[in-house]
């Protein structure tokens, strides 16, 4: 009760706050701040577009847009019971990447909508980070947005979470003396980030990956209603192998749950490979607990702050933002992708790696410079740049 009462304490008038970066003190600054003063400024940028990013906040700023309906693994919650977590989203950014962050949670779930109001708002921000927006909309307004806006669009339980995942996995993987190519590794919850967590992992040298939802393994001989899984039925399970968890879980070298809590059981991991790998990352209550699995596996990962190896997309999007932010992106693309998943497995060095360090902390400031570095680095090398970074140069 006490831990409870705490973290109630700690959202109680939520979690953030609008600063000013000069004071405001006499009838002076106020013309200079504001009317007449401000008037030069917007005249500035109404003639040089341009301009926004070197006279207004555009240059730091991002938008954490969420419709509330796939919060954590909390389901459709809807835009008000989502706020906490865009909030703790715009806190993270600012902590560890110093980008200021707006959370927006839009009262609809029409697709055409969302993409309109993200539109209409994207002038204000640098860059637009999608959060917790169900699948399969999540797919269709992140592919418009990015094609429409010049600034980077990011869907966040996407991209960030295979970046992270695919960094930690290729650290598990050495623990392990396995190889990508040849590890057999099964996917449940073939979502927003399953999916985006698959392809990331077959373009990194996977051959025999296995996508598994509530219907059982995904199989590319089944006609599906969800119409984005014939897709990745195709790319996938080369083997043609059916069946629940339970049955294609055996002689698995991975696990990666990004699905619901407590769906896989103690018997399950005891049907892996030899030196299993399991990232159990549903939030906030795992595929397993940890307790339950980690004496039985090799590498124990979670999507939680509160064990070793936190799987989390907290790892990457405040240092991708920042790198698209310095170099002010117009988008981020696959380059820049790798480029971070890169960074992020770069920072533990060989001799530091082991079973509960595969992947680096959140508090670790080599994470975020490091993929920032990386990242801007990967856009300018691949157009995305509008100009090139200075290394060296602070935020
Ligand atoms: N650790 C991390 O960084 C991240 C963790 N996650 C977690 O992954 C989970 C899914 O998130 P999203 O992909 O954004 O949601 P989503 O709603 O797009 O996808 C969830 C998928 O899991 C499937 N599913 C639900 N229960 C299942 C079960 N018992 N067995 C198999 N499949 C099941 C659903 O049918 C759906 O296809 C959530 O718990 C979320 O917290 C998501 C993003 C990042
Ligand atoms: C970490 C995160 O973004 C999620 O669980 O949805
Ligand atoms: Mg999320």
């Amino acid at each position: 009760m006490e831990l409870l009462d705490e973290i109630m304490l700690l959202h109680k008038g939520g979690k953030l706050e609008t600063t000013l970066k000069n004071p405001i003190r006499t009838k002076e600054d106020l013309s200079k701040v504001y009317t007449p003063g401000v008037a030069e400024v917007c005249q500035a940028i109404a003639q040089d577009q341009a301009q926004a990013y070197e006279l207004t906040t555009k240059k730091n700023t991002v938008a954490v847009v969420s419709d509330g309906t796939a919060v954590l693994g909390l389901g459709d919650i809807g835009p008000r019971a989502a706020m906490p977590v865009m909030e703790g989203k715009a806190a993270l950014f600012k902590q560890f990447a110093n980008v200021d962050a707006v959370p927006i949670c839009l009262d609809t779930k029409g697709t055409e909508e969302i993409i309109a109001i993200v539109k209409a708002l994207a002038p204000t921000f640098g860059g637009i980070n999608l959060e917790d927006i169900s699948s399969p909309r999540c797919f269709e307004i992140e592919k418009r947005l990015r094609k429409e806006l010049d600034i980077p669009v990011f869907h966040d339980d996407q991209h960030g979470t295979a970046i992270v995942v695919l960094a930690g996995l290729l650290n598990a993987l050495k623990v392990c003396g396995k190889n990508i190519k040849d590890v057999k590794i099964v996917v449940n919850g073939i979502g927003a980030a399953g999916i985006s967590v698959s392809k990331m992992l077959l373009h990194a040298g996977a051959v025999n990956l296995i996508g598994v939802d509530r219907e059982g393994a995904l199989n590319r001989q089944v006609a599906y209603s969800r119409t984005h899984w014939n897709e990745y039925a195709r790319m996938t399970n080369p083997c043609l192998e059916t069946g629940q968890l339970s049955d294609v879980i055996k002689g698995a070298d991975v696990f990666i749950g990004v699905s619901a809590p407590d769906v896989l059981k103690l018997e399950d991991v005891l049907n892996m490979a030899k030196d299993p790998i399991v990232f159990a990352m549903a939030n906030p209550t795992p595929e397993i607990d940890p307790a339950i699995a980690a004496p039985h596996v090799r590498v124990m990962a979670t999507g939680r702050s509160d064990y070793p190896n936190q799987i989390n997309n907290v790892l990457c999007f405040p240092g991708i933002f920042r790198g698209a932010l310095d170099c002010e992106a117009t988008d981020i693309n696959d380059e820049m992708k790798l480029a971070a998943a890169q960074a992020i497995s770069s920072v533990i060095d060989a001799a530091d790696l082991h079973e509960t360090y595969i992947i680096p902390d959140a508090f670790d400031p080599r994470v975020v410079e490091r993929i920032r570095i990386a990242v801007a680095e990967a856009a300018f090398n691949s157009g995305a740049a509008r100009k090139k970074l200075l290394i060296g140069a602070n935020t």
